[in-house]
């Protein structure tokens, strides 16, 4: 049976053992494109590989050595709309002309068993969260600049100049919002950043 996460579920800050009777924690990490979430995380897992990072649903097209499954579960937007009927997001969004979304059942299961799941996703989506989970701690990844954030986004050699125009305006409404979230981290130094990420995941 599919448990439900239901909104008043307590999600305490402080239930990350496996083996806590506590609920677990829910943990959302924003950021504009091209700040370095994925990075972060990435190292942060290469450290502690238990880490647990939910793995969401997309329409955007796999990027060269992304692995369906690991990065995203790149689908079409026929099956992302019956996931949405079907109520099989916890959230979603469309971002830059693509749909993603939360897959809700591996993270429910998660919570049920006391662990800490982060959501690596967009404002909308975690708009969404903080509402239907009051008690989900949230995350901004913030630039050191604005020029820097486009320096990263080009650099990164991955989108089209279409998809940079789309990045680069969405992440101006982003940034807007940053203080609608509880901790902001500032990636300018990875190593130093990276540091202040485990300070409050580990
Ligand atoms: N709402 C929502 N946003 C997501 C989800 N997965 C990824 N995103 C966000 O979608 C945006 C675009 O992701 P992506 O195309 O991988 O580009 P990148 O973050 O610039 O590398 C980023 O802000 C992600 O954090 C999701 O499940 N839900
Ligand atoms: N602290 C940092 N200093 C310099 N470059 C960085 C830093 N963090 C990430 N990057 C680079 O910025 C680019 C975007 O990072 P990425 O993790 O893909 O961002 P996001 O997941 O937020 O879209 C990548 O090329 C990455 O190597």
């Amino acid at each position: 049976m599919t448990q439900t996460l239901s909104p008043n579920a307590s999600l305490l800050p402080e239930a990350t053992s496996e083996h806590s009777t506590s609920p677990g924690r829910l943990v959302v990490l924003t950021g504009p494109s091209g700040v370095g979430k994925g990075t972060l995380l990435k190292r942060l897992r290469q450290q502690h590989p238990d880490l647990y990072l939910s793995t969401s649903a997309t329409t955007r097209a796999p990027r060269e050595g992304e692995e369906h499954g690991k990065d995203y579960y790149f689908v079409t937007r026929d099956r992302f709309e019956e996931m949405i009927a079907a109520g099989e997001l916890l959230e979603w969004a469309e971002f830059a002309g693509n749909y993603y979304g939360t897959p809700r059942q591996p993270v429910e299961v998660q919570i049920e068993r006391g662990n800490q799941v982060i959501l690596e996703i967009e404002l909308k989506g975690a708009r969404q969260v903080a509402q239907s989970f009051p008690e989900a701690f949230k995350i901004f990844i913030v630039p050191p600049s604005p020029e820097e954030l486009e320096r990263r986004i080009r650099d990164r050699g991955q989108d089209d100049e279409a998809a940079i125009t789309r990045r680069l305006a969405r992440s101006r409404v982003e940034l807007d919002a940053a203080d609608e979230f509880d901790l902001q981290i500032v990636n300018d130094n990875l190593e130093q950043a990276v540091a202040k990420l485990a300070d409050v995941l580990l």
